[in-house]
Parts: C-alpha cells; structure tokens; sequence
C-alpha cells in the first residue's frame, strides 16, 4: 500500500518542533529577501547583452540566446551591473581582460550592502532587536575579501562585535541552503543561539560578453540573476515575539559520484569561470528521488514512489531551487508532481532568473505566502532541495506552522 506524507506523520515529530526525545528542532523565524534596484526584461535582454558587450554581429549566437532566454520561464532579472557601470568598466565584457580586482572592488561593498537589504527586513519581522543575533552565517559567490562581507554586514546591521561569524564563499548555488543546514546546526546545539543567515549574489563577478565555442556563456548570462536573501534560525521560539514559519526537521548534503564535472567554477583574471554542463537537469531528475527519500526515513515519512505513478509525493510541499526552467520540468515529471506543486519555485524564477544561493530564501519566502494555492494546500511537510558544485544536493525537510 502506498504511504504518502500526506496520510501518515512522522512517528518521531511533535508539536512543539522537537522530535519527541527532547531533541529541539530549530525553525525558520522569519525571512527577508532584497533586489538591486535596476532590472531587464528576458524579452529585452538578448538586444541588451549582445550591444551592451559590442557584439551585435555575431547573429548566430544572438538567435541561440534568444531561444534560451524564449524558454528559460523568466520574465525579468534585476542586476547591479548597469550599462553605465560596462561603459566604465568595458574589460567585465572581455574575459580576456584582467578585471578580477575591479570585479571584487565592486562587489567590496555591494554584497554586503544587498544581504543587509534582505537582513534587515529579516530582523524587523523577526521582532527582536538586531542584538540579540549571536551567530551570523553569510554566504557569497561574489567574493574573495578579507576583512569579508560577513564583518562589513555586521558593522551595517548594528550587530554586537561578540557575534559568532562563519563566512563561505563560492559555494554555488547551493550555497544558502548549505548555510541554512549549518543555521540549524548552530541553533540547535548553541542554547539560546539566535543566527542570522545571509546570502547576496551579483551576476557581475561573472559576467562577460557572448563567444563562438562557450555555450554555456549563454547559458550563465541567460538566467542568473542578482538577489539576496536572509533568514534568522533559531530554536525554543520565544512566544508570542518569535513566530516560526518553517521548523526544520532535518538537513542533509548530497554529493553525487561521478559528477564533479558537472558544475565547476574557477576565479580567473578575467572573473568567475564559471561551467554548467548541459546534462544538469537529467542528472537532477535522476537523483531527486533518492536523495528526497534518503532525507525523510529517518523521520518516519516513507514515500512509495511505485504506486499511483510516483503520487506519494504530492503530499509535501516544494521548495526546489529554480536553477532552470528544465531543472523544474525534470523534477515534475521524475516525481509525477501535480501541476502548480512547483508554482512557487516558478514563479521566482519568472520574476527573478536563477539568483544562486539566494534563491532558496526568495522560494521559502513565495511558499509561506501561498497559504490558499496548489502548492501548500493541505501539506504540513515539504522539502526544500538545492543543487551546486559536487553535484551537491542539500535536502532539508521542513514542517510548515500554518498549513
Ligand atoms: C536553457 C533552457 C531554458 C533551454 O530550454 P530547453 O532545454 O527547453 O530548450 P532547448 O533544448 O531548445 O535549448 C535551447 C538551446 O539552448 C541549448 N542549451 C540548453 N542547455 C544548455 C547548456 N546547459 N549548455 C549549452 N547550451 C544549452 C540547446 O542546445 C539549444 O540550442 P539550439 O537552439 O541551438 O539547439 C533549459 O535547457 C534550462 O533551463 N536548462 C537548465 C539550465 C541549468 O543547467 N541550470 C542549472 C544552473 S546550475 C545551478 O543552478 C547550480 C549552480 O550553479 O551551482
């Protein structure tokens, strides 16, 4: 007989966000996200990166970004790169050019001036003085500073100069689900831990202009887009001034064998070297499953995928990182998913392009506000799932408070 999430809860959860043994889950507080304030339209982008980069004249590689960014579900991406900005900077569009340091210069300050945006509306919702954060977490692709961009939020945020700050970089986009992952371990070994967590990306670190032989240059200047994110983790919420959105049941990392291959990334003299294999969203299809599965058992939440075509798992939600629109058709279709089931994943992606790490904070964010709609309707657990570099898949199952 099939067992779905939605017929069956966890044996081993309880009410509070434990999981029945004492054991404290930590909860998703309260989420913020931020957007650098100019934007294109995908409509208009292809026009705009082949004359913005002098390269109107290679029209076969101008058709092909139009038919990627035709069918890539996005309909605007926001950047702090503008026109102005390659008008003073024209070497950001030639990657043969040594513009790594005025890159960095850039993204010196405006990394932590974005992930402040989004924290900053994190920690008014939070209803807690930025104080009384003990831990701060702050994740980049746009980065290579010391003194880093967790010192410079801190400073812009007011934090106490005692706050325990980790700083990762270059995690790719499963960078903000990793850094929610060590959030959760922080909260819930740390009594009284309040962690701030926080994620800005810049398309501007790799940016460059459009070359015969390097498709996946399309690729990456035809989707990604800038955004940051934030979330404050914490556990035992303080009632009624803390109000959890999200419990985090469990966290785990994936690394697929065999795939290193498949995203690689590498800071040059010319920016982010960055590759995105073609086979991404078969190889995400095909992995999904057991990673999903892998995460939920030992909560006592089994999925039977050989019965009703795969249905088990409509009965979660879905917090999938839109890394592509093919990413998100292969997820559907592997797991046999309703339609609407990844509507919030979508709809990120349509107004915002794949923004890499910070996209996991802008999903959870679109999810929470979907209370009536297909893809929360009656499911109290979900998952939220990320792909990066490795292949790594970050797999964190979350318990919704109001579902
Ligand atoms: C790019 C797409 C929107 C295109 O849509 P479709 O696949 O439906 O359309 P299509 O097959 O006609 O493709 C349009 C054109 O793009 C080309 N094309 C597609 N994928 C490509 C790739 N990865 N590299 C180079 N070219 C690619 C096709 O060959 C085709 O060329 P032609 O038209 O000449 O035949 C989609 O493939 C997509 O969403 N791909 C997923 C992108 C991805 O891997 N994202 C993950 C980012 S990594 C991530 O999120 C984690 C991280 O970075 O860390």
């Amino acid at each position: 007989m099939a067992t779905t999430a939605a017929s069956r809860r966890p044996a081993v959860a309880s009410a509070g966000g434990g999981d029945g043994h004492g054991h404290r889950h930590a909860a998703v507080l309260a989420i913020g996200t931020a957007n650098p304030a100019s934007w294109v339209t995908q409509e208009e982008y292809v026009d705009w990166y082949f004359r913005v980069t002098n390269n109107e004249h290679l029209a076969d590689l101008k058709a092909k970004m139009k038919r990627i960014c035709d069918k890539s579900g996005i309909k605007k991406r926001h950047f702090h790169l503008t026109e102005e900005m390659l008008a003073d900077h024209p070497d950001f569009a030639d990657r043969a050019q040594p513009s790594l340091d005025a890159r960095l210069d850039v993204a010196a300050a405006a990394v932590p001036e974005l992930a402040a945006a989004a924290a900053r509306k994190a920690i008014v919702e939070w209803g807690r003085p930025a104080g009384d954060i003990t831990h701060l977490v702050v994740t980049t692709n746009s980065g290579g500073h010391v003194v880093g961009a967790d010192v410079r939020l801190a400073r812009l945020l007011g934090l106490r100069p005692t706050v325990r700050r980790t700083l990762l970089y270059l995690g790719g986009c499963s960078a903000g689900s990793g850094a929610l992952r060590l959030a959760k371990d922080l909260a819930e070994n740390a009594p009284g831990a309040r962690v701030l967590v926080a994620c800005a990306e810049l398309n501007l670190i790799a940016f460059r202009g459009p070359e015969d032989g390097c498709l996946d240059t399309l690729i990456l200047q035809g989707i990604f887009g800038d955004g940051a994110g934030a979330a404050v983790v914490g556990a035992d919420p303080v009632v009624p001034v803390e109000r959890p959105i999200f419990y985090m049941a469990s966290a785990s990392q994936t690394t697929i064998p065999g795939t290193e291959h498949a995203i690689t990334g590498q800071l040059r003299k010319g920016g982010l070297d960055y590759h995105i294999a073609h086979e991404m969203p078969s190889l995400v299809g095909e992995h999904i499953a057991h990673c999903v599965a892998d995460a939920l058992a030992p909560l006592g939440i089994g999925i039977d995928v050989d019965v009703d075509g795969g249905g088990g798992w409509n009965g979660l939600f879905w917090a999938v990182h839109p890394g592509g629109r093919a990413i998100l058709d292969s997820v559907e279709a592997r797991l046999a998913l309703a339609p609407g089931k990844l509507a919030a994943s979508r709809r990120v992606l349509g107004e915002f392009g794949n923004m890499a790490g910070a996209t996991v904070f802008f999903v959870l964010d679109e999810l929470r506000c979907a209370r009536g709609e297909g893809e929360r309707r009656g499911c109290e657990w979900g998952v939220a799932v990320a792909f990066g570099p490795g292949v790594t898949v970050e797999t964190m199952v979350l318990r919704a408070v109001h579902f």
